[in-house]
């Protein structure tokens, strides 16, 4: 699969150029983030770009990447170059993948559809977050009519409720889900002070919670939960409160995202107790290693683990014989003052030893950001906020342009560099520990 995504990137941009036309979304990060933060509320900003505490681990993802340094080799001959990598016995155009992200209709309404769209017309497989704001048989359908059969993997987060689990997992094989990707570092929300300082929770509104509503696992919960609610609240129960505006406005959103008829949502109770049933099945925070078997029963699909960064929890899952394992800080959303996750990839690739592949997010920016994380043995890499960021500036065709422009940056660099092959690349086009200039004391 040879490329010229680089050159054929900047030819339409350019081109653009001279008619007066610019990028749909600002090419550079800063910018695009900026640009996003004008267009998105308070709120859906303050989710979208914060992480935990003192927001540290935010810093030590980009700042991992700030401190390795490519070495450019010459005279390679470059001229055609190839990207494409092997995942799960399929060969993919990109090494990039399409991080789960909860919630997206905080950038935009139908934003799970919009950005899975954009990727499968792009080749790179959609990770559907547990977290959507539609439920994912109406976004793969979205995916088909795009590309059809274009790769999407469904990112499990496992509710205590093992039921729900399996109805989750079975729903994603009927959806044409390639992979599980469980993620285990979110048993419970990190501690995000720019959400809590605005004492917003998407979830407790009835946002990102559709893979859930239109589960039947999960409404039986709800009507259970719902119709014991109706025989306690008698009336003359307790004493009567009067909501406030904010209590009426966040009932109003609880209203709006559960599915059904008005009349009958308001008759039955039901879209209250989803929320709060929601919140009691979100996580098990006591799952353990032994209870990987309980999904290896019910799938025959790829598992990935997500949110592995210790050398030894990666051993573990190869001995678990799962088939991936995602080294991610989860864009520091959850630990503050946890270690950069490029910083623990070479550590977690040494450890599997090319058993299974080792996949990558957290701190990617552009194209050359994935160079670095694949030279350091990523099989493949997922982009995460900026995508976010293009969704709510300019929909599908946001995303595209986001996938595009990064995907053409690391065709560049990969040339520049003079590597021909994503697949050849190696720790040797990096200086060593990022000093920039002992490599050439050592050169071959
Ligand atoms: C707003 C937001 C929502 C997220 N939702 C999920 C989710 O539902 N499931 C999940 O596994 N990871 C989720 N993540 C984590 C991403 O998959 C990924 O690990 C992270 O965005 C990588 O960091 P970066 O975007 O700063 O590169 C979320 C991240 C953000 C920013």
């Amino acid at each position: 699969m040879t490329t010229s995504a680089g050159r054929d990137a900047q030819s339409e941009i350019y081109r653009a150029g001279v008619a007066g036309r610019r990028p749909r979304i600002p090419v550079g990060f800063a910018q695009l983030e900026r640009a996003a933060q004008r267009r998105m509320s308070r709120a859906a900003f303050a989710y979208v770009a914060g992480s935990a505490g003192l927001e540290r681990t935010a810093d030590a993802d980009l700042d991992a990447f700030r401190r390795r340094r490519i070495v450019a080799r010459v005279l390679r001959d470059v001229s055609s170059r190839d990207l494409s990598v092997d995942l799960f016995g399929v060969r993919r155009p990109t090494p990039l993948l399409l991080a789960p992200i909860g919630v997206l209709e905080l950038a935009r309404r139908g934003g799970d559809a919009a950005a899975a769209r954009a990727a499968a017309r792009l080749g790179v497989p959609a990770m559907l977050s547990t977290q959507a704001s539609q439920p994912m048989e109406e976004v793969a359908a979205a995916m088909d009519a795009a590309a059809p059969g274009a790769s999407r993997w469904f990112q499990l987060y496992w509710s205590s409720s093992r039921e729900l689990v399996a109805s989750l997992v079975e729903r994603a094989e009927r959806a044409g889900c390639e992979a599980i990707v469980v993620t285990l570092d979110t048993h419970v929300l990190g501690w995000r002070p720019r959400d809590l300082a605005l004492g917003y929770l998407p979830f407790s509104r009835g946002l990102g919670i559709a893979q859930y509503t239109s589960d039947p696992v999960f409404q039986g919960l709800v009507r259970e939960r719902a119709t014991r609610k109706r025989t306690s609240d008698r009336p003359g129960g307790g004493p009567a409160t009067t909501p406030t505006p904010a209590a009426l406005a966040s009932f109003a959103s609880i209203l709006r995202h559960h599915p059904g008829p008005l009349r009958e949502k308001l008759r039955s109770g039901e879209p209250l107790a989803a929320v709060e049933t929601f919140l009691d099945v979100f996580a098990d925070p006591s799952l353990t290693w032994d209870d990987l078997a309980f999904l290896r029963e019910r799938t025959r699909l790829p598992i990935v683990l997500k949110g592995v960064l210790h050398p030894d929890d990666a051993r573990r899952a190869v001995d678990a014989g799962v088939d991936a394992v995602q080294v991610s800080t989860h864009g520091g959303r959850q630990i503050d003052g946890e270690v950069g996750a490029l910083d623990a990839l070479p550590g977690v690739v040494d450890a599997v030893a090319g058993r299974i592949p080792v996949l990558f997010d957290s701190g990617i920016r552009g194209g050359s950001d994935a160079l670095v994380a694949l030279a350091l043995g990523a099989r493949a890499v997922a982009i995460g906020r900026p995508y976010v960021y293009a969704l709510a500036l300019a929909g599908e065709e946001g995303v595209r342009e986001l996938l595009r422009n990064t995907i053409a940056e690391l065709d560049i660099t990969l040339g520049l560099a003079g590597v021909r092959r994503v697949a050849d690349l190696d720790p040797s086009v990096l200086a060593p520990s990022g000093t920039g200039t002992s490599v050439l004391a050592g050169g071959r």
